[in-house]
């Protein structure tokens, strides 16, 4: 079975591969850098969800794989408190797409202040954390929830419900 990634983040590609692993042990992997065709920084539900499903697409696209998978990070805001939301996509070769939520989380004030002068999470996160690259290790979520959860955990139930989706999927339609 070929599995095809729309990104080389590496919280978001090591959660696919252990999930993915765990359910299909003669999967191949393969990583495409494809665009989300939504702004860099997704600001509710509706485009973080988008930019997975393009993501997607796009791998689908590129690779002609059996599954090919997108996730994205986006935020957005209810009752003036911000969180963190993150999505993901499951596109295949015969045109089904099957998406999913994770986890969400508050961002502190002085973060969300950032990022509703235009600034990037992965950016202000680095700067916050005085470290590079939050975005492929710990995360936002690591960060700000004690590391009780990481990025790639996160990231872990999505696929984990993705693959779910497609098991259940594949058993209606054979
Ligand atoms: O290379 P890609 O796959 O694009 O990975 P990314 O880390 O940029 O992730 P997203 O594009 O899905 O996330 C949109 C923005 O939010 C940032 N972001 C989202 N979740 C984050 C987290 O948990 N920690 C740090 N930055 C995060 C991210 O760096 C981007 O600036
Ligand atoms: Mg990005």
């Amino acid at each position: 079975m070929r599995v095809a990634i729309g990104t080389k983040n590496r919280a978001k590609t090591k959660a696919i591969e252990n999930v993915v692993s765990t359910y299909f042990n003669e999967a191949r992997y393969e990583q495409f850098n494809v665009s989300s065709n939504v702004s860099e920084q997704p600001f509710s539900d509706e485009e973080t969800r988008q930019g997975a499903i393009n993501r997607a697409v796009n791998t689908l696209k590129a690779s002609g794989a059996d599954l090919n998978f997108g996730l994205e990070g986006g935020v957005r805001e209810m009752d003036g408190v911000m969180y963190c939301c993150n999505w993901g996509a499951l596109a295949l070769k015969d045109g089904t797409m099957i998406t999913s939520a994770g986890a969400t989380f508050i961002l502190p004030k002085e973060i969300a202040d950032q990022l509703r002068d235009g600034k990037e999470l992965g950016p202000v996160m680095d700067e916050y954390t005085n470290e590079i690259g939050t975005r492929h290790n710990s995360g936002a979520i690591g960060v700000f929830t004690a590391n009780l959860v990481d990025r790639t955990e996160m990231f872990e139930h999505i696929v984990k419900l993705l693959i779910g989706q497609y098991i259940f999927h594949n058993s209606l339609t054979k």
